[in-house]
């Protein structure tokens, strides 16, 4: 379903317009205060604006100047938080058996259908534990199932992961790429990499208004807002999986751990921080790395830093780095990172 929002909410500062393709999943993304809870919170009909219009798959569920606010339950909508708000009190099968037992299933089919979804997203074996009984990252993918369970139109995520353990949050998020497939949705991160991996477009807010749009890999690989430069200081290079590295279109080639690997020919990005890079004057005979010919770009102060930009790729080095390898713009280098610093995903 094919969600359009249009809305004020002035005693917070945010007016925003966005749409969202029926089957895609956009991602919000902005500094703190920004407006995206705010936007998720009138998609969900949490938040009355004061003005505007939101249609999911042409059904009108607000239109102020109509008088028109469906309430939460009725718009097929699933809110996702970061914090699971599973029923204490009932196992994790109970949870998910609800959504489709209060829109008339019979008490067998929804329990059958809960243990599909339990299994879905993971934690099949888990149904009859309480709540308390389960881990973070078992109660988000619990909770993940309750929300799709539902059968919603629309699913919206609040930050899912932002609660969990650095560790689990690979697999939960290869779970909600898996889930969301084809599914409309929204979901508010502050993380490049949902951005990149769950989303296929992304909206920049600042300030209460859409800075920026577009496909997802795009908006982080050439970033035009602060904010999206900020958050893609990762670097990033999208390709297709050609002899087990992402090759660029331009022929770069990047060599990376993957798992799971993307079929040969597929779409893939590899990343890498900045700070995972080292900077050469010549190219290294014999090292295992990626090394990469690149001509410095920009030379940018930071903090404690400074960042070498060779066109989209780009290096943190000490300032005693800048100093004893003479960097300037213009001056033809290498980029060396090790496979084992790169991340390669599929698209
Ligand atoms: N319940 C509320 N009542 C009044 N103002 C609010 C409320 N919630 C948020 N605001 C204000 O609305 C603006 C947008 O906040 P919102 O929570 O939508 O931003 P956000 O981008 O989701 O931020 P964060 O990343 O910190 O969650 C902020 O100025 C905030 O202070």
């Amino acid at each position: 379903m094919s969600l359009s929002l249009s809305f004020a909410v002035p005693s917070r500062g945010v007016e925003v317009a966005l749409t969202v393709e029926a089957g895609t999943t956009l991602a919000l993304l902005g500094p703190n205060g920004s407006g995206k809870s705010t936007a998720l919170g009138v998609a969900a009909g949490l938040v009355r604006p004061a003005a505007g219009t939101v249609t999911l798959d042409g059904r009108v569920l607000t239109d102020v100047a109509a008088g028109v606010q469906v309430p939460p339950h009725a718009r097929r909508t699933a809110l996702l938080g970061q914090e699971p708000l599973l029923f204490p009190h009932l196992s994790a099968l109970e949870n998910v058996a609800f959504g489709p037992r209060s829109t008339g299933a019979s008490r067998a089919d929804a329990r059958a259908s809960a243990q599909e979804w339990l299994a879905l997203v993971g934690v099949g074996d888990l149904g009859a534990r309480r709540p308390a009984q389960l881990s973070g990252g078992q109660a988000q993918r619990v909770a993940v199932a309750r929300a799709l369970a539902a059968s919603p139109g629309l699913v919206l995520l609040d930050e899912p992961m932002a609660a969990l353990d650095v560790a689990v949050q690979p697999a939960l998020r290869q779970t909600l790429r898996r889930v969301l497939a084809d599914r409309t949705a929204v979901v508010v991160t502050h993380d490049p990499l949902d951005a990149l991996l769950l989303a296929d477009r992304v909206v920049v807010l600042t300030d209460g208004a859409v800075v920026e749009e577009g496909a997802s890999a795009e908006v982080l690989s050439r970033p035009r807002s602060a904010f999206a430069a900020r958050l893609a200081g990762l670097n990033l290079v999208t390709g297709a999986l050609r002899e087990g590295a992402v090759e660029a279109p331009d022929g770069l080639r990047v060599h990376g751990v993957a798992d799971p690997l993307p079929a040969e020919g597929s779409p893939a990005v590899a990343t890498f921080r900045p700070a995972a890079v080292a900077v050469y004057r010549e190219i290294v005979e014999g090292s295992p790395r990626n090394a990469f010919p690149v001509t410095v770009t920009e030379l940018e102060p930071l903090a404690d830093r400074v960042r070498v930009h060779a066109g989209a790729l780009h290096a943190d080095v000490t300032v005693q780095a800048v100093a004893a390898l003479d960097l300037e713009v213009g001056l033809p280098v290498v980029f060396a990172v090790k496979a084992t610093e790169v991340a390669v995903y599929g698209l």
